[in-house]
């Protein structure tokens, strides 16, 4: 039988390829004799008489046309995209930009259709060479056209080239009145089931994912509750379940404010999105976080992360003794700082600030300022606070010894060196912040060493060879003229300017003396309730004396006068008890040698009748100077009738005991340390 005949003609030999190796694939060539000519062939490769001729697409039928010898019929191909990249099609999300690329408009236009046809969700644009696109495509599909892509785009998906599609196949079985396209069609039904089956296998992947991401949701710590869009339950996971006590509930699929408990449905609703919040349902209360899901800009549901706070409070603090037990902790907050001067709170409210960031502090004061107090606090309020905070004196450790403390060292580095190496407060602070404590104290070698962390950022350790990164904040503290000593050449200015980014000056006390009252309020407190004894109170003199010294140990100096009077004094603190002014004085401490001036003294004022009012003077007095015409007054009101005459002799009597200064003019009198004393004395023995 004569074999009949089918002529594909097209421009391109691509397509003529692609067209043949489909016609064998579907076992065509086994029936039908297969003929490929390009247009531009045409001319001197006849077309073999009363074949069937096929062209690749309707344009070319006038360059064609002339070229088809009688008896033979002309149609042209209808063409399908071919889906052998069907995973990274499906894999272009929804709504994104994609270029078709083509060779012609025509073929790209023709391509386009195809694609839409086929159901695929991204808004397509045509594209062959020299044709406009909008600038924000990322991604192109070419069916075998990758070279006409743009130089630009992101990402390439090739399809393969377009094949001729079944409807055209049956026309030229039916043209030739074959009854054997069974086998054709069964052969295309298998190219339908391979996308079924690769369909298939996307549709188990993500299954197999489904089941990974549920196992991992049900391992988590934290319940969790996911809903669509329209608050209808489609995850819970284990966790969720128990706290809720929802076994047996069939929550999936349901409305949540249908399947939830009500007053966990609102507790819920409360939620802003993204903030944690803590809510009280049922008696407990919940750490929530709710958080929404958002794919492409398009709002798929939300997500509830919730935990009973009890939980969260009981990991921190076994977190924090954990440090505690290394002796990383920062123990003081802000709020333990007092002082309510203009100076002081300036400096406070400045600290408060550089906190939350994440750049080096110099804390530059006199001894006793407060350094490490503010140091710590500043870690306390800084994003930092769950972290180690890793105290280093330079001062209070051996030269030989520091830089391996800071650095650490590797197993062998030295004689002596721990089996397993050690590791280093660097290292320990890592996350967390250090703070160089008396930084002018550094020597020259670990100054260069330290400069090296602070520039890099990561540390080796004493003989390591390995670079460790760690994640610090430094916070640097002097008493020394840093600035002088980098003039004198003993401190490395590079150092210095890497150490002098956010710098706070602690003023002394004596610059801020009106925050002695409040200081010595909060440590009589803290002393009192320390020792579990009653507070104690200051006579007038003894607080004028605390705010007239100079406090060269500034707020050191000072809490430790105030402990000392809190192990000493009864219930008022008199000047002769503060140490410092005996050390100016030279008076001695009430000692023997005063307990029996004390003695003589009563003895005498009592032979003389007045030990009486002298001691009601001392007492007013030790309430503040005061002028002979008050005094007066106060003594009649206290029942005791002295008169003016009697008063200035008194006066002077105590003078010359000097128990009092006598001011000159309007100034009034004082009562003395020794008048103090005495005073402590009478109590002492009345007692
Ligand atoms: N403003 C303050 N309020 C309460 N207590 C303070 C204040 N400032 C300092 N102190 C207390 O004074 C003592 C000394 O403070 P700190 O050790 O922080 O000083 P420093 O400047 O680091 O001293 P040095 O330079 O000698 O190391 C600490 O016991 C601290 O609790």
């Amino acid at each position: 039988m004569e074999k009949r005949t089918v002529t594909f003609v097209a421009k391109m030999d691509e397509f003529l390829q692609s067209v043949v190796s489909q016609c064998h694939e579907l076992g065509i060539s086994e029936d039908i004799h297969i003929e490929a000519i390009r247009v531009d062939q045409l001319p001197f490769r006849p077309i073999t008489p009363g074949s069937l001729v096929v062209l690749s697409t309707k344009s070319i039928v006038p360059q064609v046309e002339s070229y088809v010898p009688p008896g033979s019929k002309l149609i042209v191909a209808k063409r399908m995209l071919p889906y052998h990249n069907l995973r990274e099609m499906l894999e272009i999300p929804k709504g994104v930009k994609v270029l078709l690329v083509s060779d012609t408009a025509e073929t790209a236009q023709e391509n386009v259709e195809l694609l839409r046809a086929s159901g695929m969700d991204f808004e397509v644009y045509p594209y062959y060479p020299g044709a406009d696109y909008p600038p924000d495509v990322e991604i192109a599909v070419t069916p075998g056209e990758a070279e006409h892509v743009p130089p630009h785009i992101r990402k390439v998906v090739d399809i393969g080239f377009r094949v001729i599609d079944l409807s055209t196949l049956l026309a030229i079985y039916a043209h030739f009145n074959s009854d054997n396209f069974q086998k054709v069609t069964a052969r295309a039904m298998q190219s339908l089931i391979y996308i079924t089956k690769e369909l298939n296998k996307e549709i188990q992947h993500a299954h197999l994912l489904s089941e990974y991401l549920e196992a991992i949701v049900n391992r988590i710590e934290d319940a969790v509750i996911a809903f669509d869009e329209s608050e209808i339950v489609r995850f819970v996971n284990q966790k969720a379940v128990d706290s809720l006590n929802l076994h047996g509930v069939h929550v999936v699929g349901e409305k949540s404010a249908v399947c939830l408990p009500p007053d966990f449905y609102e507790a819920i609703q409360q939620c802003e999105e993204n903030e944690d919040v803590l809510v009280d349902w049922a008696n407990k209360t919940y750490f929530f976080r709710k958080m929404h899901i958002v794919m492409e800009g398009s709002f798929l549901g939300s997500l509830i992360l919730f935990r009973k706070a009890a939980d969260i409070e009981k990991m921190e603090h076994e977190y924090r003794l954990r440090l505690y037990s290394k002796g990383l902790v920062a123990k003081y907050q802000f709020d333990d700082i007092y002082g309510a001067s203009a100076t002081f709170s300036q400096v406070i409210q400045i600290a408060k600030k550089i906190a939350r960031s994440n750049s080096t502090v110099l804390l530059l004061g006199e001894t006793g300022t407060g350094k490490e107090l503010l140091a710590q606090a500043i870690h306390n309020a800084s994003p930092r606070r769950r972290e180690p905070f890793v105290g280093v004196n330079f001062a209070a450790i051996s030269e030989s010894l520091l830089e391996s403390e800071l650095f650490g060292y590797e197993e062998g580095a030295f004689t002596g060196a721990r089996k397993g190496g050690h590791i280093g407060w660097f290292e320990l602070a890592h996350k967390g912040t250090i703070f160089l404590d008396e930084i002018g104290d550094a020597s020259g070698a670990i100054q260069n060493r330290l400069l090296r962390v602070l520039q890099e950022r990561q540390i080796m350790r004493v003989g390591g060879s390995k670079v460790i990164p760690t994640d610090i904040r430094v916070i640097a503290a002097t008493n020394q003229d840093l600035q002088q000593m980098v003039q004198e050449g003993t401190f490395r200015a590079d150092l210095y300017y890497r150490l002098n980014i956010l710098p706070i000056h602690l003023p002394p006390l004596r610059k801020r003396r009106e925050d002695i009252p409040w200081l010595v309020e909060h440590f009589v407190k803290k002393y009192s309730f320390d020792l579990r004894r009653p507070p104690f109170t200051l006579s007038a003199e003894a607080m004028k004396a605390l705010l007239d010294y100079d406090w060269p140990g500034n707020i050191r100096e000072l809490e430790n006068v105030v402990e000392y009077l809190a192990h000493i004094v009864d219930d008022e603190a008199y000047s002769c008890h503060l140490p410092f002014l005996r050390e100016v004085t030279h008076t001695p401490l009430p000692s023997v040698a005063m307990d029996r001036e004390c003695e003589a003294m009563i003895a005498e004022y009592g032979k003389r009748g007045f030990l009486e009012e002298m001691t009601a003077i001392l007492q007013q007095l030790s309430q503040g100077g005061q002028g002979r015409y008050n005094l007066v007054e106060q003594l009649q009101e206290s029942g005791l009738q002295v008169s003016s005459q009697q008063l200035r002799y008194r006066l002077k009597l105590l003078q010359q005991d000097e128990l009092i200064h006598v001011g000159k003019g309007r100034q009034g009198s004082q009562i003395s340390s020794k008048g103090e004393a005495l005073l402590a004395y009478l109590k002492s023995s009345r007692s």
